[in-house]
């Protein structure tokens, strides 16, 4: 099986990733159930990635179906450590007009219809979520932005929907007046399985529209999306080709403690471990399941 050390999950206008070389798409199995896709193998700079379109290529599987499980588990099994999420948001402030890119750094998880936990009766775990993205990666995001003469805002905070309908007017000020800033409805539970899984996680959220609060703007429509996402495609690629590098070139231990999220998260008295989770469980909890 080929091995990456950083996973790109791209949303909604980004099913491939233009550039890479030694390409492939392969079939990656998971004990958690079919993955969106094949993972996309390919090298930038001489560092290994893997690639998967979050809701398969062709745009298949919509937000409540997506096996987040099955697609954070298939990426810790070739390896990877990283994990770039990019992703397309409504804009719930007036500063952020569609076209800004949010590099978040919280969540507000309103999904209510999703497997949101590898662990489960049987073998019971608890990690913190409170500083839920890798800051490190985010200082990448960050400085790979400036140097692709992308204007990208550093924090904000992305409420995750269940979907698929967009919301109402009044869910949308509800949101706006909790102090959000924007809103989709993908990154959870996928950020709290990365870290689960001890991965370090990050979003690159790409604003398309102005969801439904702006008075001098339409409500969102697909097509208003799409529209704006193929415009910002080239600024999403030119993104992650200069991010890679520098994730690649940064040797030095992780201090944001994401891998170690699961140090001390385990309850279940190691007696009382039902053996077929801790099988299923191998490639997420195997540092800690000996
Ligand atoms: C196509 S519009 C709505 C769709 O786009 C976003 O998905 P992703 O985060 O994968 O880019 C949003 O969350 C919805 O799923
Ligand atoms: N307004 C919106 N609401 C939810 N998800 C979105 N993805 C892009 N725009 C969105």
């Amino acid at each position: 099986m080929a091995q990456a050390s950083i996973g790109i999950i791209g949303g909604s206008g980004v099913y491939d990733i233009a550039g890479l070389e030694h390409k492939r798409w392969e079939k990656v199995e998971s004990s958690f159930g079919a993955p969106s896709d094949e993972l996309l193998f390919g090298e930038l700079n001489g560092v290994k990635l893997a690639f998967l379109p979050r809701h398969g290529r062709g745009h298949k599987i919509p937000p409540s179906e997506i096996n987040f499980r099955a697609n954070i588990d298939v990426l810790k099994r070739v390896g990877v450590s990283d994990v770039i999420s990019v992703s397309a948001v409504g804009s719930l402030r007036e500063h952020l007009p569609p076209g800004t890119f949010v590099i978040v750094d919280q969540f507000i998880d309103r999904t209510f219809a999703r497997e949101k936990s590898f662990f489960g009766t049987g073998l019971v775990a608890h990690v913190s979520m409170a500083h839920p993205v890798c800051k490190r990666l985010g200082d990448h995001i960050e400085v790979a932005a400036r140097e692709a003469g992308i204007s990208a805002m550093r924090g904000g905070t992305y409420l995750v929907m269940e979907g698929p309908q967009f919301s109402s007017l009044a869910e949308s000020e509800l949101y706006r007046s909790w102090g959000c800033d924007v809103i989709g409805m993908t990154n959870m539970p996928e950020a709290k399985l990365a870290r689960e899984a001890e991965l370090c996680y990050a979003t690159v959220a790409m604003v398309t529209d102005y969801d439904c609060w702006h008075p001098n703007h339409d409500d969102v429509t697909v097509e208003q999306i799409i529209k704006v996402l193929l415009a910002n495609a080239d600024k999403a690629k030119s993104l992650v080709k200069h991010v890679v590098p520098h994730i690649g070139a940064d040797a030095k231990a992780c201090e944001c403690g994401c891998r170690s999220a699961l140090q001390y998260a385990l309850i279940t008295a190691p007696e009382a471990r039902d053996a077929a989770m801790k099988k299923k469980l191998q490639a997420i909890a195997g540092r800690v399941l000996k």
